[in-house]
Order: structure tokens, then C-alpha cells, then sequence
């Protein structure tokens, strides 16, 4: 799958506050980021985890509102010469040893559990999952369900009133290749499939692709009806990087179902700025 597509237009021109702030939401396998001009999402960008000492140097020249970079070796966005030095930085982290670096960067606003507009939330659900949701009814309204196909695939759901009501945790597509490559002797790694493959596949390459695909594609459509049995009226939002795949998926198998799901690349940012919003007053 191509670069994630900025996230969907919803915001307007019309908040008074255009000054630049990033959203960062720290993941188990990378780092994304949004670039924010007031309630806009300018531009939106993955980056590796940095290590210790790349990412100190690059808080100290934040701290001190010198170079955007600092002279490390940061990817960030094409334009990032047009974002201001010493931006504020609001986080969400699934990832405990990776806040401590963020932490020490002057502008730095960790989002909780506890600034949530959420119902019923259990303290270690993942703060990913639970500004998704936000996002999610920022959109659509409540009930809403969400599935995330990121390193971890998760479903997420809350009824009318915006209450949790749970959830489901699984090996996304990445891991799930990667395991078996990893713990198999003749399984080979095989590349992201851009297309569906074979369901009944005649190579080893495209039978461990339909193994993952076919098997997680089944597996959500499960609980997406289910979900629709519960809450017919509910959205069904998808997101993350396999969520492309996954949507084939469900236009190939259950097209009723696909008309109805709507994709949100980079929810969690809708998430995020409706959290900053409310905070900022
Ligand atoms: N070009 C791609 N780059 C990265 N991941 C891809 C790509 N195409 C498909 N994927 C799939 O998308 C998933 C990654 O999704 P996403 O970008 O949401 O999360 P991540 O960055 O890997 O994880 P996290 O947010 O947990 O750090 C992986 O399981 C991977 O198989
Ligand atoms: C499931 C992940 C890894 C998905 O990124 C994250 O949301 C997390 O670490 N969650 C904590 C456990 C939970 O949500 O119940
Ligand atoms: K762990």
C-alpha cells in the first residue's frame, strides 16, 4: 500500500487559531505524525521509533526553538521548513519506553484515558484505541465501531451513548507473516500483497497470503455483524495500514457490508484534535 492519504476534510477555516502544533501518536512499530495549522491537518507522515540519542538532540534543539531538524536525520514532511520552531506537541503513546524522550520536549501535552469523553473505558485499554473511537463519533456519531488494522488489529465499539462496550485484540496482517516466516523453517517472508490473493492458492507465497487474508477478512466480518445485530444504525469505521486490504476484502465477500463501512485513513489525528479542542477550550 502507497503512503497514507491525508486525513479526510472535516475540519473548517473558520477557528480562529491557525498556529501550528503536531499530533504524535506513538505506535508499536513506528512513529505518526500530523501536522496541524489550527483545526487543518496540513500534512500527514510515518517516521521510525528514535533512538536515544537522536531523538534527545532533536528535543534540545526543539527546547531551545532552533532547528525544526537539529541536524538529525528526521523524517518529517516535505514543507516542514513552513512549520514554526518549537511547535506544540500533543501524544498519544501505546508504547511506555518510548514517552520518557517526548517527555522532556517543552510543549509536550500527553493525552489520557482521563480527558476522554468515554463511558465505561477499562484503565489499560490503549489510548490509540480509545481516540479512535472519539474520532470515529466526531464523524459519524454514536454507536460506532471501529476496526484498526495496524501492527496489532483491534475492534472497538460503543453504543448510542458513547460507553465502551468492548472489544478484540489480534496479530494484524504484518505480524501474522511475520511470525510464520519467523517460526517455520520453509515459509519464505513474503511481500504485502497489493491484491487479493487465490483463496485456494497453488503456491506457497500466495497460500500464506490467503491464509492471513482470508482468515482475518472472515474473522472481522464475523464480529462486524455481529456488531450490526446489536446496533444496526452503527457506522463501521476502518482504519490503519492493512485497512485497505481488508476493505477488498469485504467488497469481494460481503459487499453489503463494504458499501456500508466507510474508511478513515488517520483517525486517530480526528481523535486527537477534537481532545486538543476541548482542552484548549
Ligand atoms: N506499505 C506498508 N507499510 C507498512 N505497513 C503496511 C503497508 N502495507 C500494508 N501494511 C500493513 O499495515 C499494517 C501496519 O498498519 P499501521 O501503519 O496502521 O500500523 P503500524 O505503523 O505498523 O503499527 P503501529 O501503529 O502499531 O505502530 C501492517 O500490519 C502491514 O502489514
Ligand atoms: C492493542 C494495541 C497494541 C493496538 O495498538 C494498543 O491499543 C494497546 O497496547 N492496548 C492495550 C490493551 C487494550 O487495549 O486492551
Ligand atoms: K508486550
Amino acid at each position: 500500500m502507497q503512503g497514507h492519504p491525508t486525513m479526510s476534510k472535516t475540519a473548517t477555516e473558520s477557528g480562529s487559531d491557525h498556529h501550528n502544533w503536531l499530533a504524535l501518536s506513538i505506535g508499536n512499530s513506528r512513529l505518526h505524525w500530523a501536522w496541524f495549522k489550527g483545526e487543518i491537518c496540513k500534512q500527514v507522515w510515518h517516521s521510525p521509533h528514535l533512538d536515544q540519542s537522536a531523538g534527545s538532540k532533536l528535543i534540545h534543539a526543539w527546547n531551545r526553538g532552533e532547528l525544526w531538524c537539529g541536524g538529525i536525520e528526521f523524517p518529517g514532511p516535505p514543507e516542514f521548513e513552513e512549520i514554526a520552531p518549537n511547535p506544540p506537541l500533543w501524544i498519544a503513546c501505546v508504547v511506555p519506553q518510548q514517552l520518557a524522550l517526548w517527555q522532556s520536549y517543552q510543549r509536550f501535552n500527553l493525552i489520557t484515558l482521563a480527558d476522554l469523553p468515554l463511558l465505561g473505558l477499562y484503565p489499560t485499554l490503549g489510548i490509540d484505541r480509545a481516540l479512535a473511537l472519539v474520532g470515529a463519533a466526531t464523524e459519524s456519531g454514536w454507536p460506532v465501531l471501529v476496526v484498526d488494522a495496524g501492527t496489532a488489529l483491534t475492534l472497538t465499539g460503543a453504543d448510542p451513548e458513547g460507553r465502551l462496550v468492548g472489544g478484540a485484540i489480534l496479530p494484524g496482517f504484518g505480524l501474522q507473516l511475520q511470525s510464520l516466516s519467523e517460526n517455520t523453517a520453509a515459509l519464505p517472508r513474503v511481500t504485502f500483497p497489493t491484491s487479493l490473493p487465490p483463496r485456494w492458492a497453488l503456491t506457497t507465497a500466495e497460500a500464506i497470503a490467503s491464509g492471513v487474508i482470508y482468515g482475518i477478512g472472515s474473522g472481522v466480518r464475523d464480529f462486524i455483524n455481529d456488531w450490526k445485530e446489536r446496533f444496526p444504525t452503527s457506522a463501521v469505521v476502518i482504519t490503519g495500514g492493512g485497512g485497505e486490504i481488508l476493505l477488498r476484502y469485504l467488497q469481494e465477500s460481503a459487499s453489503e457490508m463494504a458499501k456500508q463501512a466507510i474508511a478513515m485513513p488517520n483517525l486517530i489525528f480526528s481523535g486527537i484534535r477534537c481532545i486538543k479542542q476541548q482542552q484548549s477550550g
